[in-house]
């Protein structure tokens, strides 16, 4: 489905991955260790979305978009772009998908325009249509300014936005972006997410990797947490921060209060142990965000604690992240717990992690 097709967001699967796995052998010959880059990647990509491979150095997300581009072919497990098997048909998946980081270096003395236009001819294009579609997608990625200038004068966002155009230009049913925005200034950033945004809301679907826990947040419908070659967590960035129920609920008291008092009113509303912090300063656990707030005050009023401030603090991607990866350089051991969070989304965590999650329960 092309991009202008429009799809209902959600309601076809452009992508899907079972079971994938892939082992290197490294040193020469291979007889060096073995290296478990994937084992096992699930996932789901709905046409018109962005999915998201969030993850640390060698997780394996550049290896999980190798198998989508059909440059890697993992030991087992399937790969379907858009109902088309990418093992079977590799030579077919190819002409539906594009995939960024390969169109920027074209020719550095060509045009931004004149580029795109050979990128266009080169996927067959007759000349006068890879003209159209080569303006058309510099209109779209907003480089107007910059289409009749020689590449090589180009800054470090244009050349990201000219290869995604190149990687847009055959209107893929799939687009891949391997860390889309590495190395760029906040400006180019946010530029590019921006222009990612838009060409979604055209009806692309994206698969993109990113180590930044922001980007994910800013662009991703879906995110997979991947670590060491498994998936961690998979869901939408409120569905991940919904498992880490790192909510802190701060209250505040004016005066002195009966200490075993104000403990029976925050164990009501907590989901551990509430913390004394100072004389006049508690925290404890919360899921519910500012409700608790507001039920503190109203808890502590009926007790006769008279409270100055109630606060609440709500968690990050980057608390999910590191909830889910914190030890990932430690044992290597592997995932046991599997929850089921609704929307289909499963989550696999660590032994910890499942711990953790059940003592707050
Ligand atoms: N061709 C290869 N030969 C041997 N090992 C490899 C090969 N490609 C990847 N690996 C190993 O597989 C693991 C996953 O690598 P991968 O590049 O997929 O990680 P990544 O999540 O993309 O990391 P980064 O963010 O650093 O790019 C790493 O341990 C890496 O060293």
């Amino acid at each position: 489905m092309g991009r202008h097709a429009m799809p209902e967001r959600g309601t076809d699967v452009a992508l899907r991955l079972d079971g994938v796995t892939k082992t290197f052998r490294s040193g020469i010959f291979g007889r060096g260790p073995r290296v478990e880059a994937l084992r096992g990647i699930d996932l789901e990509v709905s046409s018109g979305t962005v999915h998201a491979l969030l993850g640390p150095n060698g997780a394996g997300k550049t290896t999980t978009v190798r198998a989508v581009a059909t440059l890697m072919r993992p030991d087992a497990g399937s790969v379907v772009v858009d109902g088309v098997d990418a093992l079977a048909e590799p030579d077919t998946v190819r002409e539906m998908i594009g995939v960024s980081g390969q169109y920027a270096a074209v020719d550095g003395n060509l045009t931004g325009f004149e580029n795109l236009r050979m990128v266009a001819q080169l996927y067959g294009h007759r000349r006068s249509v890879a003209s159209q579609r080569a303006r058309a997608m510099i209109a779209d990625l907003r480089l107007e300014d910059a289409a009749d200038r020689p590449m090589r004068t180009y800054s470090g966002g244009m050349r990201r936005r000219l290869d995604l155009a190149g990687a847009l230009i055959n209107e893929p049913s799939l687009v891949i972006l391997d860390e889309p925005t590495t190395g760029l200034d906040p400006r180019g950033r946010r530029q590019m997410w921006d222009v990612i945004t838009e060409q979604v809301a055209a009806g692309t679907t994206v698969l993109l990797t990113t180590q930044y826990l922001e980007e994910a947040d800013a662009l991703a419908d879906e995110i997979t947490v991947i670590d060491q070659g498994a998936i961690r967590a998979q869901g939408t960035a409120a569905e991940l921060k919904a498992t880490t129920a790192q909510s802190i609920l701060t209250v505040e008291l004016r005066g002195r209060h009966d200490e075993a008092r104000v403990r029976t009113a925050l164990t009501e509303l907590g989901l551990s142990a509430p913390h004394h912090v100072d004389a006049q300063t508690w925290t404890v656990a919360v899921t519910d965000g500012t409700r608790s707030a507001v039920a503190a005050v109203r808890v502590c009023d009926a007790l006769g604690i008279d409270v100055l401030d109630a606060t609440v603090s709500t968690p990050t991607l980057d608390d999910v992240f590191l909830d889910l990866t914190g030890r990932a350089d430690t044992d290597g051991s592997e995932t046991h717990g599997n929850r089921d969070l609704g929307g289909g989304a499963s989550f696999e965590l660590s032994d910890e992690a499942v711990t953790q999650r059940l003592e707050r329960v």
